[in-house]
Formats: structure tokens, C-alpha cells, sequence
């Protein structure tokens, strides 16, 4: 007998930094894992690539326009009711103020602290690669 392979889906995470801190927003009341802190982004929709997803959840989540850069790495992760496939790249303000419309908190957080806030389990892979990449000797 065949299993089915369980369903993975597929999240877009932007990560918005400046000055070795990056931003992070916190999962409203009602919200699957509400309370956490995440990259703001959200489910990649079909026929999208994560660069237009991020562009449209920036739009409809804060008001703002970005632009998409550098991708920094993957996650995958089971959750007891879901298992996601967090996508991250960097992203840089174009124009806008964020305004909440989704989340009930931003905040800055500096890079090297990331692992020490109440972060969605997903993306602690992630914050540990922008550590490691923040700790890697610049080439001269
Ligand atoms: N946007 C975003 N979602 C994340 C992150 N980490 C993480 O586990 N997730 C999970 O990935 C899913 C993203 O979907 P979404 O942001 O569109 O969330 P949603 O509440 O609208 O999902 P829903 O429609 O299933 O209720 C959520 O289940 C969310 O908890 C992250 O860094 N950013």
C-alpha cells in the first residue's frame, strides 16, 4: 500500500534588515501560533513565486512596497497541525510606512539576539543562518 506524503506548504518569509538588526512581526490574537514572532510574509499561492508573494503579503500585511533581494536559506518544519516550507529572502523598503493590518506588533531586533525572542519554531533555522552569515569575516 501507498502512503500519501504528507502536505508541505509553502510559506514566503521576507527578511527586512538594517544596521545588523532585522524586522520581525508578532502573530495576532486568533492567528495560528498567535503570540509568536515571525518574518512577515505569508503561503505562497499557486502560479506565484515567493518574490511576488512577498511583494503582495507586504502590501496587504503593512501598506508598504518592497523589493525582493538575496535568497538566505530554507526551513522546513512540522508543526502538529501543519507542516510549512518557509522560504526567506531579503527584502528592502521601496516606499510606505507600515501600518498593521494583520499582526498586533513590529519590532527591531537586533541579529544577534534573535534566538532569545519567542520566535515561530519555523524560524529559528533561519535566524541562525543570519547569525552565522552576520559572524562570517568580510572577505578583504
Ligand atoms: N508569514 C510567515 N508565516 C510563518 C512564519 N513562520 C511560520 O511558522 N509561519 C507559518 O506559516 C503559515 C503562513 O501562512 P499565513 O501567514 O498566510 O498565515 P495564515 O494565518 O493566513 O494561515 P491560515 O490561512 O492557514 O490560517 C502560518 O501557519 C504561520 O504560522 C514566518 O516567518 N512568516
Amino acid at each position: 500500500m501507498t502512503q500519501a506524503r504528507p502536505k508541505i506548504i509553502d510559506v514566503a518569509a521576507g527578511v527586512f534588515a538594517k544596521d545588523n538588526q532585522v524586522l520581525v512581526a508578532r502573530r495576532a490574537k486568533g492567528q495560528h501560533l498567535a503570540g509568536k514572532w515571525e518574518f512577515p510574509g505569508g503561503k505562497i499561492e499557486h502560479g506565484e513565486t515567493p518574490e511576488e508573494c512577498l511583494c503582495r503579503e507586504f502590501k496587504e500585511e503593512f501598506d508598504v512596497t518592497i523589493t525582493v533581494g538575496e535568497y538566505v536559506a530554507e526551513s522546513i518544519h512540522k508543526y502538529p497541525d501543519k507542516n510549512i516550507r518557509l522560504l526567506a529572502y531579503y527584502v528592502t523598503l521601496i516606499s510606505g510606512n507600515f501600518t498593521l493590518k494583520v499582526h498586533d506588533a513590529i519590532k527591531w531586533v537586533e541579529i544577534k539576539h534573535l534566538l532569545q525572542i519567542n520566535l515561530a519554531e519555523a524560524d529559528i533555522p533561519i535566524a541562525a543562518v543570519l547569525e552565522q552569515q552576520e559572524n562570517q569575516p568580510v572577505q578583504p
